[in-house]
């Protein structure tokens, strides 16, 4: 069974990157607008002490405005290295001077490691993705590394994801390893709570 969903899942990969490419550059700042205001206008994070986020790269939905508007209010961002046995480390963000370039054009922070057990400390997590189902199923790059950091966040921890419209879809394939985020947000429905009993603040963000 999870041998049709590998293979379902790297069609939908290379499907989705293709439209990726086809966008133009105002679709990908419109969404990271979209994630900045979603994310900064929430009571309970402006309360957090650390979020860890991705560094948008490419064609994938901005992040950089969301990272500089958390810094700036102190809130303390950490930012992935994608190590070479596929896990992730964490480093925090300290202004533009603190990233240096890394592989798969990536930019990565090069201070103090946290190490790869970061995520246990973390109020919430903006993790990239392909696509998101309706029940929070998530579809990644496919090196797994975002489903072992989700693994480690603490029970309270919501883990949101940003992609597209088009691509918060019905279903994802599932394999068994697959975690499901909380939160997903796409820059015309903006945030879209699940139920998964993980959000700080239910009254809001539904
Ligand atoms: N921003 C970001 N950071 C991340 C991830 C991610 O998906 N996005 N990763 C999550 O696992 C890890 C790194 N894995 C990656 C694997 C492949 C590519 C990649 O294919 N890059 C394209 C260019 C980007 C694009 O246009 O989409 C390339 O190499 O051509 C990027 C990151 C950790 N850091
Ligand atoms: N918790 C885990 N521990 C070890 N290996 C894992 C774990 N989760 C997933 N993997 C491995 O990672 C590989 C890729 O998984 P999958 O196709 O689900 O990636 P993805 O979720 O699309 O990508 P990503 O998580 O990097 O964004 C699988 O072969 C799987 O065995």
């Amino acid at each position: 069974m999870d041998e049709t969903a590998r293979s379902e899942k790297r069609r939908m990969r290379r499907r989705l990157l293709d439209a990726r490419r086809a966008m133009d550059s105002g679709e990908r700042e419109r969404a990271g607008s979209v994630v900045r205001d979603a994310l900064t206008d929430l009571p309970w994070l402006a309360m957090s002490g650390t979020v860890a986020c991705y560094h948008s790269v490419g064609t994938e939905p901005g992040t950089h405005r969301l990272i500089t508007a958390l810094w700036k209010r102190g809130t303390y961002v950490l930012l992935p290295i994608f190590l070479p046995d596929g896990n992730l480390d964490w480093a925090a963000y300290d202004g533009p001077e603190s990233l240096a370039p890394a592989g798969h054009g990536l930019l990565e922070p090069t201070g103090h490691r946290y190490g790869v057990g970061a995520p246990a400390t973390v109020d919430a997590m903006v993790c990239p993705a392909l696509a998101v189902d309706r029940s929070g199923g998530r579809l990644g790059r496919g090196a797994g590394c975002y489903d072992r950091a989700l693994a480690l966040r603490g029970p309270h921890c919501p883990a949101i994801a940003v992609v597209y419209d088009d691509e918060f879809v019905d279903e994802v394939p599932g394999e068994a390893h697959d975690l499901r985020v909380d939160a997903v947000i796409t820059p015309g429905g903006g945030l879209r709570v699940f139920d998964s009993g993980v959000w700080p603040d239910r009254n809001r963000g539904d």
